[in-house]
């Protein structure tokens, strides 16, 4: 018996898309990976909340909660799956725009300007294939041999200019410190970490890239209050981008400081906003 001949009615474009094309699929891992990251956040911060508060079994649950999501490694796969696939994609690119015009100064012979990238996820970043840069790399948890795993909270402090950086690039890391104090902690530990010993006529400078709910939608901080933060260390802002998703900074380190403290102090009140802070100890 001849199979029988299927009906090749074209279905009706109200029945949905044609199978060919899949933007389902994508869209729920873009939210898959969204989800992931923001629970990843949050169990750090609920951690060192219960770190602060000496409650142990809370942390080993904790603990227990990040390792069943997968972890840290998780966390860096889904970072890097999320910039690729809605956050704009390598944010080194437009740090490298923005230092062109001095890089552009260099020359093969001249030694080649020192990068700190703290947080890590690639040796293959604009930074990376910029031949006048010499990036190290460190990470909590390296992916890659070229990324040092290592803490910047615990990177042994320069003790001489060869030791220290014309730039270092902290991009979307302040937001995964889990604590006010340990922000404030990281951007002053930069200073101690940036040279303006340099080849070519270079002022140091500080990359940043943070979500941008962390300044437009937190209770506690404002782009106000993070330039007074960082211009009480001495930093100017020279460049600032935003997306969607992400703001963008670029900072030089003039050296002129004035040293004040900065609390925790509500600057925004709303019931839909986030707890995003950076607390600035003085001294
Ligand atoms: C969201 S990923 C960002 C990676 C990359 N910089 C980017 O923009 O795509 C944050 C990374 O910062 C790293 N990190 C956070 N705190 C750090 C610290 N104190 N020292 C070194 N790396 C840190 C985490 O391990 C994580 O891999």
């Amino acid at each position: 018996m001849a199979p029988k001949s299927r009906s090749k009615r074209p279905s009706l474009l109200s029945k949905g898309r044609p199978p060919t094309v899949k933007p389902k699929q994508a869209a729920l891992s873009a939210k898959a990976t969204r989800n992931l990251i923001r629970s990843h956040h949050q169990l750090l911060k609920a951690r060192a909340q219960a770190e602060k508060a000496g409650d142990a079994a809370k942390v080993s649950s904790i603990d227990a909660q990040i390792q069943a999501n997968g972890g840290l490694d998780s966390y860096q796969i889904a970072s890097k799956l999320g910039q690729s696939m809605d956050r704009g994609g390598d944010s080194s690119k437009l740090l490298i725009d923005w230092i062109k015009p001095q890089l552009d100064q260099w020359k093969p012979e001249l030694p080649k300007l020192r990068v700190l990238e703290v947080g890590a996820l690639s040796t293959k970043n604009a930074c990376s294939r910029t031949p006048s840069l010499d990036v190290t790399r460190i990470d909590l948890n390296s992916q890659e041999p070229g990324i040092l795993q290592q803490d910047f909270m615990e990177r042994p402090l320069p003790s001489s200019d060869e030791e220290r950086f014309n730039i270092i690039s902290l991009s979307l890391v302040l937001n995964y410190v889990p604590d006010a104090t340990g922000r404030g902690d990281m951007l002053k530990r930069c200073v101690q970490f940036l040279t303006s010993q340099c080849s070519i006529s270079f002022t140091p400078t500080l990359f940043f890239v943070l979500p941008v709910a962390c300044v437009d939608n937190s209770r506690y901080v404002t782009e106000e209050r993070l330039l007074d933060i960082l211009s009480s260390l001495g930093f100017h802002l020279v460049q600032t981008k935003r997306s969607n998703k992400l703001i963008y900074q670029l900072w030089n380190y003039t050296g002129e400081s004035s040293p004040r403290s900065f609390k925790k102090e509500m600057l925004n009140p709303g019931a839909k906003r986030n707890n995003f802070a950076i607390v600035l100890r003085e001294g």
